[in-house]
């Protein structure tokens, strides 16, 4: 991987900031509501706590102004039930307290810091040399031995505790950052087919990755679904209904487009919705594309695309998922993600990206998957072929 890692750290006795992604959903009580991404770096912190680290625990939580903008306290109270060692919770990230409280640490005991984006610099995006000139990272940098950077799913913001701390102190990539960019990175050792489900809603990232996937060779098959779908079926030359079209077009206006340039050039390789699903009198109702257009917006794959989808995966080598195929937060409009996703978890190889896809995963109990990323936006920068900062600064 040309990437140090905990395997080239000598960590007893040496106090150790850890960079973690544990931005969380949470609930209206402002408490975690989902511990995925928790659960996901117990592996780090236990080793280097197990190793006689003291460690100095860095996160952010939420944007500022957002709704989701919120101290760590519940992180690390969580954190402190997941792990066998203590680990305490300081209201302030680099002040004189923060690096008392860095300074206080015993062998095998941490400390969560406060949410680095409490902090203005912190939400900006800055080159390396410049974040390394940080307020954060100055006042910080002094105080710890080594960097540890496990926050994958924070990997392509360049911001001061992902690249400026590296340009300054001795840096190492954590387990869940080497596993993913292990996986994610080496995708063209996987088992052919390969086949790509793309859906959800964040259209533009699926076109995105479909046409470096397409281009770079990496792709046998596209399913498309979701509003993804739509977008295609709309290119393919079906009237798709005005609501689906303006769900469509608010999102992206040169959607429709974008997918008729793919389907001209890759269209033997994309494989479009059959039929949808929209809402009548509160009911699912099946509606195949002889019968578009319809004056509802189309919210999931109908059941004889998914029967088609599940068959691709029945002889597929490798299945990657990113974007989920309906809105299965909705219990009617589930059916194309619980059979789709279903099936491409018996794939020989299978490999899940993006946030809703993951926690549709969860909500609905597909298991089996090979790799769960943790990451949305970082994953899908590794999956359209794009370097990450965090990663670059951990190479040099
Ligand atoms: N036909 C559809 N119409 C509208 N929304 C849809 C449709 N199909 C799926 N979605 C919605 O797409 C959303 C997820 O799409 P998105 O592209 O954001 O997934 P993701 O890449 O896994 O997530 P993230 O980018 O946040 O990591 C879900 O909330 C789902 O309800
Ligand atoms: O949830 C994420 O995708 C990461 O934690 C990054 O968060 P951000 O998109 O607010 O930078």
């Amino acid at each position: 991987m040309g990437i140090p890692t905990l395997d080239d750290l000598a960590v007893d006795g040496t106090t150790v900031g850890v960079r973690v992604d544990i931005n969380s959903p949470l609930g209206e009580d402002g408490r975690l509501a989902d511990d995925a991404r928790l659960h996901a770096h117990v592996g780090t912190l236990q080793e280097l706590l197990d190793r006689g680290g003291k460690l100095a625990v860095l996160a952010h939580q939420g944007r500022p102004g957002g709704d989701e903008f919120a101290t760590l306290e519940d992180h690390a109270r969580r954190l402190g039930e997941l792990l066998d060692h203590p680990i305490t919770y300081c209201d302030a990230t680099f002040s004189a307290d923060a690096r008392d409280a860095i300074a206080d640490l015993d062998s095998g005991e941490a400390v969560l810091l406060e949410n680095t984006r409490f902090y203005s610099e912190e939400y900006m995006e800055f080159p390396p040399a410049e974040a390394a000139e940080t307020f954060l990272v100055d006042r910080l940098a002094p105080v710890v031995d080594a960097f540890v950077n496990d926050a994958f799913a924070a990997a392509h913001r360049s911001q001061p505790s992902i690249v400026g701390l590296p340009m300054r102190v001795d840096s190492y990539a954590g387990r869940v950052m080497e596993r993913e960019l292990d996986v994610l990175s080496n995708i063209d050792d996987t088992p052919r087919p390969r086949v790509y489900a793309l859906g959800g809603a964040k259209i533009a990232d699926a076109f995105d990755v479909a046409e470096s996937v397409l281009e770079r060779g990496l792709a046998d098959e596209i399913l498309t679904s979701g509003m993804t779908g739509n977008a295609f079926l709309a290119a393919s030359g079906v009237d798709i209904g005005e609501p689906s079209m303006d769900a469509i077009t608010d999102r992206d206006a040169t959607a429709v487009e974008q997918a008729e340039a793919l389907l001209s050039e890759y269209g033997e390789k994309i494989h479009v919705p059959e039929d949808v699903a929209v809402e009548r009198d509160g009911e699912r109702v099946e509606v195949g594309i002889d019968e578009l257009p319809v004056d509802a917006p189309a919210l999931d794959v109908g059941s004889d695309t998914a029967a088609a989808y599940v068959d691709v995966f029945e002889t597929a080598g490798t299945a990657i998922l990113n974007g989920p195929p309906g809105v299965f937060e909705e219990e009617r409009f589930a059916h194309g993600t619980r059979e789709i996703f279903g099936a491409a978890a018996n794939a020989e190889y299978s490999i899940v990206g993006g946030g809703d896809t993951a926690a549709s995963l969860r909500q609905l109990g597909i298991e089996g998957f090979d790799h769960v990323s943790t990451g949305g936006g970082a994953a899908l920068r590794l999956l359209t072929g794009d370097e990450l900062p965090a990663v670059e600064v951990l190479r040099e």
